[in-house]
């Protein structure tokens, strides 16, 4: 039995629909049968368990309806024959289970394994989740839903297979009371929906199981989202010749800071200088210029207040970021659409305030890269914050057809749509973060785009290195990091 897991992710990314399409075939090219891969499935986690906690620990087995309670029942058969005290508690009549998953609970009746009703969750320490894996299609019924909300209250550690219960790997809609998972292992391929927005934080820590047919699936079927990792982020990044100079690293106008809003401005422009820019330039309104350059004297801080001083300056640059602190005002305006409408190619990325912006008079653009968190992608699309959440998926591929744009759709598990690419981040999330995170991504991005990085690797460079110093400049679950913290560990990942 092969029974390897891993947090080390692949990088190929699948629908659970795939899954369910072309596991059967690649069990079938793997000389296994799909009794033996269920058993395989439920023998990993029970091998995870040994691992991870002694048997002297006490584990109820949460079971559904369908196939991922067949992986349940053998886990439990298994760490009962290891010595644990192991209960099952069927939140579905077992007598509807049918073909494999009726065949595991027979075995695990057989071998003398106890079900039990309604079970005080305070006698156990470790909760499996059998109850719903790629097969859920709608939101949690009641009995379960009201289970569900008492596990994820309860002071136990949470296990799920496959894909926590109440979480469409799909979509990545995370249902009411869906199953907090301290760890899910995930098997034969990485689902999409465990990856992004509260579905990836929901998974805990991430495991990842092949059962040893992965091979054969990748031959069945083309993945339809990459998962970004550390070295393939690091090839993509640009490289400067020894004996270049500052004309030839780019020079990036930020068209940033509205009256009040310097900060955004120069947390862009300076997160610019420090991935490497040869020269940036900022635009923004005259009483900032002053607050900006303060202590960083290498930015070339203009006051802008007409169509023809931006033209000038546009003339200039290779790359424009605009939106941060821009405000909606009719200064703004005048800055993004003199933006948008200049007639030579110009690599944009639009962020903040350009974004809402943009959401009231959309339009097809040329050349830019969109960086919406949910509520400016719900603007974009006129959507709600509801909706973008319940299919991240769908919705950053909406905004990069309607647009015509590369866009990143914050969130954990950052999201890269180009028109023929789907690219998720891995690193970390700044959920804990002050505010002004955003500028500095965008910064970072333009600065990418300055130095010849593609549109796409640019946005997932910036992402990765982004999460990444976020997840370095501050310890675990600590609050009150600040946005410019992330300047040296940029440079450093960077540089
Ligand atoms: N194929 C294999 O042999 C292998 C499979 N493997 C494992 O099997 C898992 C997939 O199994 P699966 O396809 O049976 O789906 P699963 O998630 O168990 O549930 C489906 C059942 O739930 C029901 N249902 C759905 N949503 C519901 C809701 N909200 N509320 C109530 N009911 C709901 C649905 O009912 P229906 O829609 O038919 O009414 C159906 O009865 C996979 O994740 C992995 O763990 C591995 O062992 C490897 C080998
Ligand atoms: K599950």
């Amino acid at each position: 039995m092969d029974s390897h897991y891993s947090t080390n992710l692949p990088q190929l990314v699948f629908t659970p629909q795939q899954l369910q399409q072309y596991e059967a075939a690649a069990a079938k090219h793997s000389g296994v049968s799909m009794q033996e891969l269920m058993h395989r499935a439920g023998s990993t986690v029970a091998h995870w368990i040994q691992q991870h906690y002694d048997e002297k620990k006490r584990v109820i087995v949460l079971s559904g309806g369908g196939n991922n309670a067949g992986d349940g029942f053998v886990v439990a058969t298994e760490l009962r024959q290891q010595g644990y005290d192991v209960k099952v508690w069927p939140l579905v009549a077992v007598h509807t289970l049918k073909g494999d998953a009726a065949t595991m609970y027979e075995r695990f009746k057989q071998s003398g394994g106890e079900c039990v009703q309604d079970a005080s969750l305070h006698h156990y320490h470790i909760v499996v989740d059998a109850i719903f894996g790629i097969g859920l299609n709608r939101a949690l019924p009641e009995p379960i839903a009201d289970v569900l909300a008492k596990v994820n209250a309860a002071k136990v550690m949470r296990i799920a297979i496959d894909v926590p219960s109440g979480v469409d790997a799909h979509s990545a809609q995370v249902h009411n009371n869906a199953f907090n998972a301290h760890h899910t292992l995930t098997f034969i391929a990485l689902k999409q929906g465990l990856l992004s927005g509260r579905a990836k934080t929901q998974c805990g820590h991430l495991w990842f199981a092949p059962l040893a047919i992965e091979q054969a699936f990748y031959r069945q079927c083309s993945a339809v989202a990459c998962l970004n990792d550390h070295a393939s982020m690091m090839r993509k990044r640009p490289v400067r010749d020894q004996g270049s100079h500052k004309n030839n690293a780019g020079h990036v106008l930020v068209v940033a800071g509205g009256l009040g809003m310097a900060g955004a401005a120069r947390l862009a422009s300076e997160a610019a200088l420090r991935t490497g820019t040869g020269l940036v330039s900022v635009a923004t309104h005259p009483d900032n210029v002053q607050t900006i350059s303060q202590g960083c004297y290498e930015l070339m801080v203009h006051g802008v207040t007409t169509a023809q001083q931006l033209t000038a300056l546009l003339e200039k640059a290779n790359v424009v970021v605009i939106g941060p602190g821009l405000g909606q005002c009719q200064w703004a305006q005048q800055m993004l659409s003199t933006v948008l409408g200049y007639e030579h190619k110009r690599l944009k990325v639009l962020d903040a305030d350009a974004l809402n912006l943009l959401a009231q008079h959309p339009q097809r653009l040329t050349d830019c890269v969109l960086t919406p968190h949910p509520k400016e992608a719900a603007r974009l699309l006129q959507s709600s914050v509801t909706e973008v959440e319940a299919n991240r998926f769908a919705k950053v591929q909406e905004l990069a057809r309607s647009y015509q744009a590369t866009v990143l759709l914050k969130g954990p598990g950052t999201l890269i749509c180009s028109a023929d690419k789907l690219t998720i981040n891995s690193s970390g999330s700044n959920a804990l973060a002050s505010g002004g995170m955003g500028d500095v991504l965008s910064g970072i991005i333009g600065a990418l785009l300055a130095q010849g990085v593609s549109p796409h690797d640019s946005a997932c460079v910036g992402a990765y290195v982004h999460g990444l110093a976020a997840q370095q400049a501050s310890s675990e679950g600590s609050k009150g990091l600040l946005a410019s913290d992330l300047f040296p560990v940029v440079r450093a990942l960077i540089g």
